[in-house]
Order: C-alpha cells, then sequence, then structure tokens
C-alpha cells in the first residue's frame, strides 16, 4: 500500500502555514472568515494578523498554550471585542456594520460562566429563552428538546447550583442551542472535566456537526480534538501556526516520514535490507514490527514496498505511522506563551 500524493501547500508566512482545502469542502458556504485579524492590548498582540476560514459544517479545533489569542479570537467572532484592525465575517455578517445578525447566528459559550442560585435547571433555560424571544408554550418545549439533546432531561427540577461541573458544562451548551444559532463557538467547553464527562461533551459536539453546526472549540485537549475534528489551527502568541483540514495539517508538520512495516515472518532480515536503502535513515524493530523512518523529505518510497516483496518477504501490513495533534503540536509551539 503506497501512501497518496498530498495536496499541494500554501505558505502564507516564515511562520506559519494554511493547507488547501478539498474541493468537497469548497462546495459549502463560508460559515466564519476572519481576515487579517489583529487585537492589541499595550505592547501585546493578542491576536496577530489572523486569517482563517471555516466552511459550514466544519468542526473546527482551536488549539493554543494558555495566552494565545483563543478566547480573544472567540469574543471577537462573538461581536463582544472589537479587534485593533482587520475583519471578521460570519455567514457574511461583518462584526463591524451587523454585530446584531450575528448575535441571532451564533451560540457563544465562554471559557466561564455563572449559573444562578436558586434556579431550577428548567427556569435557568427558560429564563434565557425568554431573553432571545421565545415565547409561549414554543418556550417550554425548546428548552425541554434541549435538556434532552444534552441528557439532562432527568435534571429538569434539580438546582443549577447542584449540578456537576460536566452537567454544568452540558446546560451552557443546551442554553447557547436555545435559539437554534448556525454556528458555534465553545470557548474550552471540556476544561476542567473527568475523562467520562469530556467523552461526552465530545459526544455532543459529534451529535451538533451532524445536525450540520458549524463548530469552533477550543482546547488544550489535544488528542481529543483530533478524534473529532475536521480542521484545525494552531495558534501561538497570536499568529496562527497551521491551519487546515486535519490529516493534511499532520502530513505537513511531519518533517520525517516513518513506516510502519508488518511481515509475516523474518523482520531482522528485511530489517537490515531496508536499512541499507538510500531513502531510510533508520529501522527500528519492535514486538515484530519495523518502524522505518526516512530521510527529510523523502515523500516518495514506492519503490521500498516493491524491494521487500522482490526479497521474498509477505507483507502483512504496510502503513505510515501517524502523527498526533499533540505530537503537532509540541512541534510548533515551543511552550513561550504559558
Ligand atoms: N483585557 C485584556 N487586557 C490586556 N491583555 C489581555 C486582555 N485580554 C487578554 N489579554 C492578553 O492577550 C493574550 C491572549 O489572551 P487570550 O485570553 O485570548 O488567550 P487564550 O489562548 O484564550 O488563553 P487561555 O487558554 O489561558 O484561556 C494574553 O497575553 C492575555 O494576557
Amino acid at each position: 500500500m503506497v501512501r497518496e500524493t498530498s495536496s499541494p501547500v500554501t505558505t502564507t508566512s516564515p511562520t506559519s502555514m494554511s493547507v488547501e482545502k478539498s474541493s468537497d469542502t469548497n462546495d459549502r458556504p463560508v460559515a466564519v472568515k476572519t481576515v487579517g485579524l489583529t487585537k492589541i492590548y499595550g505592547q501585546i498582540r493578542a491576536v496577530d494578523h489572523l486569517t482563517l476560514e471555516l466552511r459550514q459544517g466544519d468542526l473546527f479545533g482551536f488549539i493554543g498554550p494558555n495566552g494565545s489569542g483563543k478566547t480573544t479570537t472567540m469574543r471577537i467572532l462573538a461581536t463582544l471585542l472589537q479587534p485593533s484592525w482587520g475583519e471578521a465575517y460570519v455567514c457574511d455578517h461583518s462584526i463591524y456594520t451587523h454585530p446584531k445578525e450575528i448575535r441571532r447566528l451564533i451560540g457563544y459559550m465562554p471559557d466561564f460562566f455563572g449559573v444562578y442560585d436558586d434556579m431550577k435547571v428548567i427556569e435557568y433555560l427558560e429564563f434565557f429563552a425568554a431573553a432571545y424571544r421565545i415565547n409561549g408554550p414554543k418556550r417550554r418545549r425548546v428548552c425541554e428538546e434541549m435538556l434532552e439533546l444534552v441528557e439532562l432531561g432527568y435534571k429538569r427540577d434539580a438546582l443549577v447550583t447542584s449540578l456537576s461541573r460536566g452537567m454544568t458544562q452540558r446546560l451552557g451548551l443546551a442554553r447557547v442551542l436555545l435559539h437554534d444559532p448556525q454556528v458555534l463557538i465553545l470557548d474550552e467547553p471540556a476544561s476542567g472535566l473527568d475523562p467520562r464527562a469530556r467523552i461526552e461533551i465530545r459526544q455532543l459536539l459529534k451529535r451538533l456537526r451532524q445536525m450540520g453546526k458549524t463548530i469552533m472549540v477550543s482546547s488544550h485537549i489535544l488528542p481529543e480534538l483530533a478524534d473529532i475534528c475536521n480542521k484545525v489551527g494552531i495558534i501561538e502568541q497570536g499568529v496562527l501556526k497551521v491551519c487546515g483540514e486535519l490529516e493534511e495539517v499532520m502530513r505537513r508538520i511531519r518533517e520525517k516520514i516513518t513506516l510502519c512495516i508488518e511481515l509475516w515472518d523474518q523482520p531482522d532480515g528485511a530489517a537490515r535490507l531496508l536499512d541499507s536503502h538510500e531513502l531510510v535513515e533508520s529501522v527500528d524493530v519492535r514486538q515484530n514490527r519495523l518502524y522505518v523512518t526516512l530521510k527529510k523529505g523523502v515523500e516518495d518510497y514506492r519503490e521500498l514496498p516493491r524491494l521487500l516483496l522482490e526479497g521474498g518477504y509477505a507483507i502483512k501490513l504496510f502503513k505510515e505511522e501517524e502523527i498526533n495533534l499533540e505530537t503537532a503540536f509540541m512541534m510548533l509551539t515551543k511552550g513561550m506563551t504559558s
């Protein structure tokens, strides 16, 4: 099995790269767009010429260390903060000229939000539904539906202060879904949750994507985002280092390809054969598998499986090792902003 050819990549600046989108992606309408978005606080460039585009139905993982500019970007998109300069659009509406329209179209969940004492879960949602002018019998119906969606129906009469953090986050999601927004901007919805509650949030995000929502979700929980996002952006010190389709991003940030090969027999002989090949930098044998690291820049390695077959080795498995999002993140960021 030989690796597919990668799509072209556009380097936008020495410190950032964007990845061209597949034709499938380009067929969907643009849901969120920023062009040169910049926010300056005194000496700090919280967001620095950030350009990105999300299409309808994208689940975009916005990843960066503490203080890298995620919240600032999200607050600008939510029309809660004015940028220093640059453009931002939600469903073609400019944050400068059409903030009201944008507020109707988005559901923004901040990283921290308060809940009210002495309020039941259903009352809490009804309070916000009223703020969205959802009136009459529809209000109760929508609130009940949202509670079911986030699997909190059984807690409808509990006090909001009695909910666990995971339940409170799910209630927060129900709240931002009340007015059926097209675009969800979720600032670290899984932060502070235990593994089980994180899985529940992830499943919920997947479900929301299936419902056609465009979702921008920030997180430090990198491997989890890799599971659910189709697009990722990695930001550091306000600069979007890399942005694009998840698979392409992974492919581009990896400097050297490592192949994982399993044979029906004789791994040591095959290891020696591969180790002497000009494309190969090193071969490691672990648990009967060969991990073959290619030299920097080598992308076409189709002659290697041929070599093995001609040498009489029967191949059981031949694949590229996948780089995970956490490794990618560590490679791209230097931990300067935490
Ligand atoms: N109101 C403000 N005044 C001054 N500086 C600010 C303000 N808000 C944010 N900053 C600075 O802007 C930078 C980006 O902050 P931001 O909150 O956007 O980062 P973040 O990636 O969301 O961080 P975290 O993951 O910790 O929430 C940081 O250096 C922060 O200290």
